[in-house]
């Protein structure tokens, strides 16, 4: 292992845990995820050995809708931990120093939102951050710090870099099993075929995906917005780009050279859907084949029967599969059948494969399959894109240092 580990750190420490409770913010209310069960192992396992456990997170960005208090997160963490989480509405000042030192063996205290501290972001290199008054009041009254946020690791800010520089660091169990499974793309050498499943609607990250995965990947199977974009610069008359939508037009005009050029020297590796589906005039799922589309006038929400037929085969022979993105809107169980139809044959194989996406992994749920038959389900978004890649993650090369 490239860092330390919780089975390198003294047990009975107080120590400073970095989680990535990061969530969905519906009406005010946050909403539980498999981000609170995974980090609930970590700091269970912290809670049992007698440390005293002091947990940092963000939520949302400052001035959007879903930038709120954790104090909503200390109690679903709580009933995944099965102990009680103490908050403190304070990341550094003398409340949350008072909440630090009075805690007890055992103990688990959640401190405010760490975007609320203005020396969180922006992003900075570690050794600038590690000179910040939030980092340099709250570090001496800890003996170890922990990152566990691999989610949030691709992000260079405070609470993620700065106090690896300060205190001895270790890797939590979440940082450990993500990084392994995310890089392996990069890391491991498959015999067998790899497929990568790329869809979604951040269509210029998982382009940028495919553009620098090179010859890690033998087969990328398209749908989503970004299959959607592929089959525009194939010549076809698809596309959000009907007046007022220019979410899908901004994507366009941000990717057609890249897009253009991987068809171009790749095409042979880069399936794209056949026929998409979409909701017609009585809100009933209907199917188009791709090569009869002559107008770009309505929305395709999700790939095809036919597209699900000639992907599955493919995912039964590969070595290797990973998902970045959805292949239709999904949560609509009328265009869920291009992802779940990838996703059960992934289940029903066993090849490795990991998916990744917080959206995505969604589907796993929602649709009765056993997260079990995957190889590892991944809680980051970002940063998975990065492991892709081969990208460092700030969070984890300070990690790497002694
Ligand atoms: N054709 C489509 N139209 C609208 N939304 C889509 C379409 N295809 C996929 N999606 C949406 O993409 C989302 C997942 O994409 P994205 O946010 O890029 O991935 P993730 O969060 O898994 O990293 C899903 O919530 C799904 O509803
Ligand atoms: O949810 C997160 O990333 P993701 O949306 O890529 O999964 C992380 O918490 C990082 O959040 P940010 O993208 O606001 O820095």
């Amino acid at each position: 292992m490239t860092f330390k580990t919780l089975d390198d750190l003294e047990p009975g420490q107080r120590v400073l845990v970095r989680l990535d409770l990061n969530s969905p913010v519906e009406d005010g209310e946050v909403q539980d995820n498999r981000r609170f069960d995974r980090h609930a192992t970590t700091v269970k396992e912290l809670a049992e050995r007698g440390d005293e456990v002091v947990l940092m997170a963000h939520q949302g960005r400052p001035g959007g809708d879903d930038f709120v208090s954790l104090e909503q997160h200390a109690d679903i963490l709580a009933g995944h931990v099965g102990k009680d989480v103490e908050f403190v509405a304070d990341t550094y000042g003398d409340d949350a120093i008072d909440a630090i030192e009075s805690l007890e063996s055992g103990e688990i205290l959640l401190l405010e939102n760490t975007r609320m501290c203005d020396e969180e972001l922006p992003e900075e290199d570690p050794e600038v951050k590690a000179d910040t008054e939030f980092v340099q009041t709250l570090a001496p009254h800890f003996d170890a710090y922990i990152n566990d946020a691999y989610s949030a690791a691709h992000r260079s800010h405070a609470s993620l870099v700065g106090f690896a520089l300060e205190l001895p660091a270790y890797a939590g169990r979440v940082m450990e099993t993500e990084y392994e499974a995310n890089s392996s793309i990069a890391t491991r050498e498959f015999e067998g075929q790899v497929t990568m499943v790329v869809g979604g609607t951040k269509a210029t990250d998982v382009i940028n995906v495919m553009n620098n995965l090179g010859d890690k990947v033998d087969q990328f199977l398209l749908g989503g917005i970004a299959g959607e974009l592929f089959l525009r610069a194939a010549g076809n008359d698809v596309g959000f780009d009907l007046e007022g939508m220019d979410f899908f037009d901004d994507q366009w005009e941000a990717n057609r050279e890249t897009i253009e050029s991987l068809l171009d020297e790749r095409g042979d590796q880069i399936k794209l859907a056949v026929d998409l589906a979409y909701e017609d005039d009585t809100d009933e799922r209907a199917e188009i084949a791709v090569a009869d589309i002559d107008e770009k006038d309505r929305a395709y929400l999700d790939v095809g029967s036919m597209t699900v037929d000639e992907y599955d085969p493919i995912i039964r022979d590969s070595e290797a599969v990973f998902v970045k993105g959805a292949l239709g809107l999904f949560e609509d169980e009328r265009f869920s059948v291009g992802t779940v139809g990838v996703l059960r044959a992934i289940s029903e194989t066993d090849c490795f494969s990991v998916v990744g996406g917080g959206d995505t992994s969604r589907a796993i749920e929602m649709y009765g399959m056993d997260e079990a038959d995957f190889g590892h389900v991944s809680i980051a978004g970002g940063a998975y894109i990065r492991a892709l890649t081969g990208a460092p993650l700030a969070g984890v090369e300070v990690l790497k240092q002694d």
